[in-house]
């Protein structure tokens, strides 16, 4: 039976929850983290920001978020899987981040009134998403008048023969890492087959423009294999 791509995003986070941190840190060299860390400090979360983290996995980026808008303000991290939830649920509990919630929901149809958030953020979590547009709309919907939308997402090199490399890296190694750490072959061939059909950063760029955000800013990383789309709703 043909599975729809959100059918089969679904399984493959259900699968591999358990290993997900680990194998983020093996596949990206740890790589991750300081592209999220950059990001952060072009975000600047104020103490109080009251945020939406989507596609929140296992909940690195929404604890990051908390730690920033402090005990006064509230984050709110929100995916479809199960399993990913409750392994970000354990690490809340774990640093004692109160001002955290996690709910299980669909990033296509958020259950927020508009214009409820002063950041909207989504690491990872878009080129896995079942239509691109749509997630967009919705982040721009919730988000406030003046407030901030961040895309951290895997992009395209644009150096040739650097793309050459990567797309060896990412089609033939990658999986068999997978297989290495993870145990799954099938699930890490996934982020090569999303990553290749995910639009480049100028694509994404124009998208970001047609869902209303005014202004869009791009920081690339790592030669191109990740890109951060900061984007502004008009006050
Ligand atoms: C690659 S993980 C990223 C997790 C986390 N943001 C990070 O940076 O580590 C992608 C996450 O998106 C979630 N996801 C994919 N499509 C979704 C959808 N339509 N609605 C809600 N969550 C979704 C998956 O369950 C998974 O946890």
């Amino acid at each position: 039976m043909n599975r729809t791509k959100e059918e089969r995003v679904h399984e493959v986070f259900e699968t591999i929850h358990h290993k997900y941190d680990l194998m983020n840190s093996v596949i990206s060299f740890r790589l991750h983290k300081s592209w999220r860390k950059k990001t952060m400090g072009a975000l600047n979360v104020k103490q109080g920001a009251v945020v939406l983290d989507l596609c929140c996995g296992t909940a690195e980026w929404t604890m990051d978020l908390a730690e920033a808008a402090g005990s006064s303000g509230s984050v709110t991290g929100v995916d479809f899987s199960a399993g990913m939830l409750q392994t970000g649920q354990e690490k809340i509990e774990q640093k004692g981040l109160s001002q955290v919630e996690l709910l299980q929901a669909n990033v296509m149809d958020l259950p927020f009134p508009d214009e409820s958030f002063d950041y909207v953020t989504i690491g990872f979590g878009l080129r896995n998403a079942a239509d691109y547009p749509t997630v967009l709309r919705e982040m721009y919907r919730v988000l406030k008048k003046g407030g901030q939308a961040v895309c951290l997402e895997t992009s395209t090199p644009e150096n040739s023969c650097f793309k050459r490399l990567y797309s060896i890296y990412f089609s033939y190694m990658m999986p068999y890492l997978g297989k290495l750490v993870a145990g799954n072959y099938e699930e890490y061939s996934w982020l090569q087959e999303s990553t290749a059909a995910f639009p480049d950063k100028n694509l994404l760029t124009l998208m970001f423009a047609d869902a209303g955000f005014r202004k869009v800013d791009v920081t690339s990383f790592a030669m191109g294999t990740a890109a951060a789309h900061s984007a502004w709703k008009s006050g």
